[in-house]
C-alpha cells in the first residue's frame, strides 16, 4: 500500500530482566483499516500495546502514530490514540451519558453532538441513560470504545476485546468496528489470541509468537475463511543466481536447493515471473506453497486449542 500510515512500528524490541519479549517488531496500520494483532497467550501482545500507547518504554525501536514518535513527542503522538488496555474505568452508579460527559469534560473539544454521535456509532442509544451497572459487559466495552473514540483519534487500539463476550456480542463489536473504520475513517488495532475472530473482524491480520513478528496476512471477504495468499513461491531457472541479483530488493528473495525461492502472492508471483523473463532469464517452472493462515497459526500454537 502506498498510504501514509496511521502507525508505524519500526523494529521495536522489549528487553526485560535479560529477556527478549518483543523482537525486532515491524508493522504498518493504514487509514480505514481494521488490523489484527494475533497471537497465543504470553506472545506479548499487551506488551507491544502498552508500548504503542506510551504506558511502557522501549528497549529500542521506535513507534510513530500519526507521523509523530512516541519516544520524541508523546503528547502528539498520543492525541491520535484512543486505547482501552486495561478495563475501562467506568463510574457504575452513573449513566453511560454521564459517564462519557464526565470524560468529555477534560477535552473541551468534544461537543454533545459528538457525544450523540459516538453513542450511536457503538449502537448503545437506547440504552445510554440506563444506569452502568445495569450494562452486560458488551454494553460496558461499547461505552469504552464510545469514550476511547470521543476525540476522534485516528487510531484506536482494543486489547482483547472479545475477551468474556458470546458470540453475539463479538459480531456487533465487529460490526461497529467496520462501521468506525468506514465511517470516521478511523485505523483499528485489535488484539486477540483467537483466529477465528481475527478472521470475522479483521482486514489484516499479523501473528506474533514468542516476541516475533512471523507473517502479516490479508483476509479477503467475512466469510470466516482465510485467503490463501502469500506463501512460499519457488521458481525453477537456468541461473538462479543472476536471478537473485535482478530481485535485489525484492526482501524475501533467497536460493534454497537452487531454486529461487520467495514469500509471495499471487500477483508478486506473476510480476516476478515477469521481471525475471525481460531480464533473460528463463523460467522452467514456479510453484507456490501457500499455507493458510489457520496452518500457521496452527503451527503456532503447536496446533493447541488455545481459548
Ligand atoms: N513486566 C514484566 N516483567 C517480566 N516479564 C514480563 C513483563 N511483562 C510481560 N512479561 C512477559 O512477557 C511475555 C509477553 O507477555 P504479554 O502479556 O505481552 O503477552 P500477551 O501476548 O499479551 O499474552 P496474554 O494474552 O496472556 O496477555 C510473557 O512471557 C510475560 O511473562
Amino acid at each position: 500500500m502506498s498510504q501514509t500510515p496511521v502507525a508505524r512500528l519500526q523494529d521495536v524490541t522489549k528487553r526485560i530482566g535479560g529477556r527478549t519479549i518483543i523482537d525486532r517488531v515491524s508493522l504498518e496500520v493504514y487509514p480505514g483499516e481494521v488490523f489484527g494483532f494475533l497471537g497465543p497467550n504470553g506472545s506479548g501482545k499487551t506488551t507491544t500495546i502498552r508500548m504503542m500507547v506510551g504506558l511502557m518504554a522501549m528497549t529500542s525501536g521506535d513507534i510513530s502514530i500519526g507521523g509523530h514518535s512516541v519516544k520524541r513527542e508523546y503528547p502528539k503522538a498520543a492525541s491520535q490514540v484512543g486505547a482501552i488496555v486495561e478495563n475501562p474505568e467506568m463510574y457504575k452508579y452513573l449513566t453511560g451519558y454521564q459517564n462519557l460527559v464526565h470524560f468529555a469534560r477534560m477535552n473541551p473539544s468534544i461537543t454533545r453532538q459528538r457525544i450523540d454521535e459516538v453513542v450511536k456509532l457503538v449502537g448503545l442509544s437506547g440504552r445510554i441513560h440506563d444506569k452502568v451497572r445495569k450494562y452486560s459487559l458488551g454494553m460496558r466495552q461499547r461505552l469504552g470504545v464510545a469514550q476511547a473514540i470521543m476525540h476522534r483519534p485516528k487510531l484506536l487500539i482494543l486489547d482483547e476485546p472479545t475477551n468474556g463476550l458470546d458470540p453475539a456480542g463479538i459480531r456487533e463489536l465487529r460490526d461497529y468496528l467496520r462501521q468506525l473504520a468506514q465511517e470516521e475513517g478511523t485505523s483499528v488495532f485489535v488484539s486477540s489470541h483467537l483466529l477465528s475472530e481475527m478472521e470475522l473482524m479483521c482486514d489484516r491480520v499479523a501473528i506474533l509468537q514468542k516476541g516475533q513478528l512471523i507473517d502479516i496476512r490479508s483476509i479477503r471477504g467475512e466469510t470466516g475463511t482465510a485467503a490463501k495468499e502469500a506463501g512460499e513461491a519457488l521458481f525453477e531457472v537456468d541461473h538462479p543466481d543472476a536471478a537473485l541479483g535482478i530481485l535485489q530488493g525484492q526482501g524475501s528473495a533467497r536460493i534454497v536447493d537452487g531454486l529461487l525461492q520467495l514469500t509471495a502472492d499471487r500477483d508478486l508471483i506473476a510480476e516476478t515471473n515477469k521481471r525475471l523473463v525481460e531480464a533473460g532469464i528463463r523460467v522452467y517452472g514456479i510453484r507456490a506453497k501457500t499455507k493458510s493462515l489457520e496452518d500457521q497459526f496452527l503451527e503456532v500454537t503447536g496446533g493447541e486449542t488455545v481459548g
